[in-house]
């Protein structure tokens, strides 16, 4: 006859072992909706109590023993796959905790330099780093096309917890099936063509002169040039999303819209990385409101733009089919999506880039004066001539290599029901995911050489130029590289940046504006290093301020 001891570590050796199962069916089934974690992790063990009851006083133990032991059998087993020479990833290098969970590398990014952190992995590892569970980092030119391009990967589950709020309607940035993704994205491809672009033309033409003013109004004192971009960018993209702004420029963002929409987006990179927490996140009340209130806004935006129509032929005229192209037009909930994503992927994009662009020209008075001789030369409507410039060209690609808007990559996963995806001679099964590290990849000194941390326009012009200015750094050809297919800082194929072409040319016309104008100077005791201190990547980055001091030019045009 068994002992009741026996008996007990039988029943909780059976619940420890129910803990093994779940764990089973989560790799398996990879539940999402808060019923399934209910089930799994709240119901299934309080049923195994029953089992547990008579060997204790009351149903509250029972209940605590039974789901404490079922947690660590789920626990236990679960680490130990992720260890084990079973897991698929198991053959790659990185970091224990990194394979064990992702919750740490959401901590880290928390933080703001998952950038720094997964580049400093790289260094230690190798090229190809397990940053997660399931989760590869790549940082070598050849794995972009099979990541990103047309044979890649759709997106990953990162989009199913960054828009955990848009359950209906996902933005085109966040479409995971690739029909649906190529869908979309022919209809947001009309608002890109060159006409498109043209008729947005006396949109920027208005806010670029109205920055001006502003910068004017303040001359000869400190402004934070960072700022005033900001909502630059922001009053630009409401012109072109909706036809009208929301006037950040005039009132100095009074009301706190881009705090609204930077304030939401560490919440939403820990999500994207822990897409399952996402559906616990959403119902926690007040704890979403960041994110929940710039949705709230946008909608109150777009049923304005609805009803109102607009006299341009805007961004939206475009995304909700007024034109009447296709066979069912948008609904309404997706065009409401769409429009957080165009301002969101818009300014929030623009305005780092820019401000990094004048952190370096201010730190370097050779390329500041280089630059400003090349575009003193332009009219500032002319954005066809802007194109052509090679060293404005040049500085604003060498800003985008050393500080990418999304250093950290966007990720890709093997289509669901594909079986897995191949990466030259690495097979990622279905449940990974992969992602190309930009920050890593565009300061590797194999894709750009000399001094790939510096700053160096130069690199991006002719050989004869680069001999001609700098013959110093240049002139010994043996260590010049720049390996322009390893520079993506609009990410590569079909689902890259798609509004790379209008941001280009939006900001040639803002840097030509500014130095035309202005003559710029870092206020003084203005600690210089600490904007590179301060830079955040929480997917897109977020900048510091920059207190510059603005004087008018003597000249403004010489030609
Ligand atoms: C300097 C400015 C910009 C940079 C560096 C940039 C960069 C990027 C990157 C890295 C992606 C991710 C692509 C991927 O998942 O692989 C992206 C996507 C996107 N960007 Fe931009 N972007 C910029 C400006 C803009 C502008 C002005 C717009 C216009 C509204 C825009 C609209 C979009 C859209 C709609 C997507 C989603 C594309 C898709 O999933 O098919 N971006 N951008």
């Amino acid at each position: 006859m068994p002992s009741l001891g026996s008996s007990v570590r039988d029943c909780l050796l059976f619940v420890s072992a129910a803990g093994v199962v779940c764990h089973g069916l989560y790799h398996k089934l990879e539940p999402r909706r808060l019923p399934w974690h209910l089930m799994f992790l709240v119901v299934v063990p309080l049923l195994t109590s029953l089992l547990l009851l008579p060997f204790f006083s009351n149903a509250l133990w029972a209940a605590l023993a039974a789901w404490s032991t079922y947690l660590t059998g789920l626990l236990i087993s679960t680490i130990t796959y992720r260890l084990s020479p079973f897991h698929p990833l198991a053959k790659y290098p990185g970091p224990l905790i990194c394979k064990v969970t992702k919750v740490w590398l959401a901590k880290v990014s928390w933080g703001g330099k998952q950038h720094l952190y997964i580049q400093g992995l790289h260094r230690r590892y190798g090229d190809i780093v397990r940053i997660g569970p399931n989760e590869l980092s790549f940082c070598t030119p050849d794995a972009i096309a099979p990541v990103l391009g047309a044979n890649g990967m759709p997106k990953a589950a990162f989009w199913d917890g960054h828009f955990a709020d848009q359950t209906e309607f996902r933005s085109l940035v966040g479409l995971r099936d690739p029909q649906k993704h190529a869908k979309l994205r022919r209809i947001w491809s009309r608002g890109f063509t060159s006409e498109a672009l043209r008729a947005y033309q006396p949109l920027l033409d208005k806010r670029v002169s109205q920055l001006l003013d502003g910068l004017t109004q303040r001359a000869g004192k400190c402004v934070d040039l960072a700022r005033w971009i900001s909502w630059f960018s922001y009053d630009l993209l409401n012109d072109m999303a909706f036809g009208d702004g929301a006037e950040l420029m005039q009132n100095e963002d009074a009301g706190g819209l881009w705090k609204m929409m930077e304030d939401s987006e560490p919440t939403a990179l820990i999500l994207a990385h822990l897409p399952w927490l996402a559906e616990f996140y959403i119902w926690i009340p007040g704890i979403a409101k960041k994110m929940k209130d710039f949705r709230a806004y946008t909608i109150q935006r777009v049923m304005k733009r609805y009803n109102d129509g607009s006299a341009h032929k805007d961004l939206f005229y475009h995304l909700m089919d007024e034109a009447g192209l296709e066979s069912s037009p948008p609904a309404f909930g997706q065009v409401a999506s769409e429009a957080s994503l165009a301002i969101v992927a818009g300014s929030d994009t623009i305005y780092p880039v820019l401000s990094d662009i004048f952190w370096f020209l201010l730190n370097n008075d050779v390329a500041y004066k280089r630059l400003q001789e090349e575009v003193d030369k332009v009219v500032l409507d002319d954005v066809t001539t802007q194109a052509q410039l090679p060293y404005l060209n040049a500085v604003i690609n060498e800003s985008m290599r050393l500080f990418p808007t999304v250093p950290s990559g966007s990720t890709r996963a093997p289509l669901i029901g594909s079986g897995g995806h191949t990466i030259g001679q690495h097979f990622l099964p279905e449940g990974t995911t992969a992602l190309i590290h930009t920050y890593t990849l565009q300061r590797d000194e194999r894709n750009f050489s000399p001094l790939p941390d510096k700053f160096i326009p130069e690199r991006w012009l002719s050989e004869k130029e680069q001999v001609l200015l700098e013959p110093g750094l240049f002139k010994d050809r043996k260590h010049v590289v720049c390996n322009t297919t390893a520079f993506i800082p609009f990410s590569y194929g079909p689902a890259d940046c798609i509004g790379k072409r209008l941001a280009l040319q939006d900001m040639r016309m803002v840097i030509c504006a500014i130095l035309q104008r202005f003559e710029l100077r870092f206020k003084a005791g203005f600690n210089v290093e600490s904007w590179e201190d301060e830079m955040f990547d929480y997917f897109m980055v977020k900048k510091a301020n920059l207190p510059v001091v603005v004087t008018l030019r003597m000249k403004i045009r010489s030609g």
